[in-house]
């Protein structure tokens, strides 16, 4: 049975700190849910919160319409894996993963019948007789998730799973316990530092930064129109430009000058005066000093890294200000230099504008369409 978990304006204090700050989160049953945010934003401390290990101060939890805040932690049915595996090194895989049924009395056929189907699905089933200390990290984690999927949980929990693991297996582990989740459908809430891997496995995310919710939203909402400065910065890299906005007519379309070029965009509400145009690299275009279309940006490239796949340009306008600019590497005569002269299209259609609060200030209508297709 899985869970729909409402987090209603939960907050834990650490003393005087603060750690996590009126947070509301409703989790559909089934959800693959993240939070995503920089060291020491609250995350750990709110997962542990739902487990049962800590008490807030303030706020509801609910599972489903059951109210969890006096529910102790052994009896929330929640399979947790931690970054450490914290695994039992004396006893062997299997006898790890049947740890949990056998707390719970369940009985010694049952044990084994699901203890082997949990080891299954994490693909360790030939590998029940070993001791931990026989195993890879990512064979670890894996008992790690079998221990946790084994009682059935109602939610489970993970935080930062796979940080001990190197690059390449990172990548092929968090697409497992992807298809896992997806297979049992369970209602699971992740925690990570690492926006790659949050955009690569949610369903939504929840951007936080000290202690607060900054944006929840699906991976291409959170991408391509963050609420705010912090989230356009933290996920992805994105270029900031000091930008002029006026507002022109009652419905709010209003004119952005930026780099001394003017362009046309339709705001949220009226913002007149100094505001922040964020457009990330690859949403750039760079053109021949020879084009004719308007509002282009002169430039030069200031230096260029070849990555195989795209390069990377750093163009710095006349103005002086330096941007980064990435290209796709399609064909050999492409290739700039640095030295040479461009023109760059600043993509009004996908840029966001925030006002000097670092807000968003720019009508969403851009991403229906996408938000609907995909
Ligand atoms: N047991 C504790 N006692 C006192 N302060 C704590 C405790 N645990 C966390 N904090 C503080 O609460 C804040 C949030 O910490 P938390 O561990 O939840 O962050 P995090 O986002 O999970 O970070 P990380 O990715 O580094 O684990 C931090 O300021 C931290 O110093």
């Amino acid at each position: 049975m899985q869970e729909h978990v409402k987090i209603q304006q939960i907050s834990k204090y650490f003393g005087e700190n603060k750690a996590i700050d009126n947070i509301n989160i409703d989790i559909g049953k089934g959800e693959f849910f993240t939070l995503l945010g920089p060291s020491g934003c609250g995350k750990t401390t709110l997962l542990r919160t739902l487990a049962g290990f800590y008490q807030q101060e303030e706020g509801n939890l609910y599972f489903g319409d059951q109210h969890m805040n006096n529910v102790p932690a052994h009896k929330r049915n929640i399979g947790m894996v931690f970054q450490n595996y914290a695994i039992f090194p004396h006893l062997t895989v299997f006898e790890n993963v049947a740890y949990g049924l056998k707390a719970r009395k369940v009985k010694k056929d049952e044990i084994k019948a699901r203890v082997t189907e949990a080891l299954d699905m994490v693909e360790l089933a030939h590998l029940k007789d070993r001791q931990p200390s026989q195993l890879s990290g990512g064979q670890q984690q894996r008992v790690a998730l079998a221990r946790a999927i084994v009682i059935y949980p109602g939610l489970l929990l993970m935080d930062e799973p796979l940080s001990n693991l190197d690059a390449k297996l990172r990548i092929k582990m968090r697409e497992d316990i992807r298809s896992l989740q997806k297979r049992l459908n369970i209602t699971t809430i992740y925690v990570t530092h690492d926006q790659e891997e949050a955009l690569a496995v949610s369903d939504r995310i929840a951007v936080m930064s000290e202690g607060k919710v900054q944006q929840i939203g699906r991976p291409h909402e959170i991408y391509l129109s963050p609420a705010n400065k912090f989230v356009a910065n933290f996920i992805g890299t994105t270029n900031f430009l000091d930008a002029d906005l006026e507002v022109v007519d009652a419905e709010n379309k209003a004119i952005v000058t930026v780099e001394g070029v003017t362009l046309g965009t339709n705001l949220l509400e009226n913002v007149n005066g100094k505001a922040i145009y964020s457009i990330r690299p690859e949403q750039l275009k760079i053109y021949e000093t020879s084009e004719a279309r308007p509002a282009l940006v002169d430039g030069e490239i200031i230096d260029a890294t070849f990555l195989g796949e795209s390069v990377v340009y750093k163009i710095r306008f006349n103005s002086g200000t330096v941007i980064s600019a990435h290209e796709h590497s399609i064909r050999y005569n492409m290739l700039r230099k640095t030295g040479d002269r461009i023109k760059v299209d600043l993509n009004p259609d996908e840029a966001v504008i925030f006002d000097e609060s670092g807000e968003e200030v720019l009508n969403e209508h851009k991403n229906t369409s996408i938000k609907e297709t995909v």
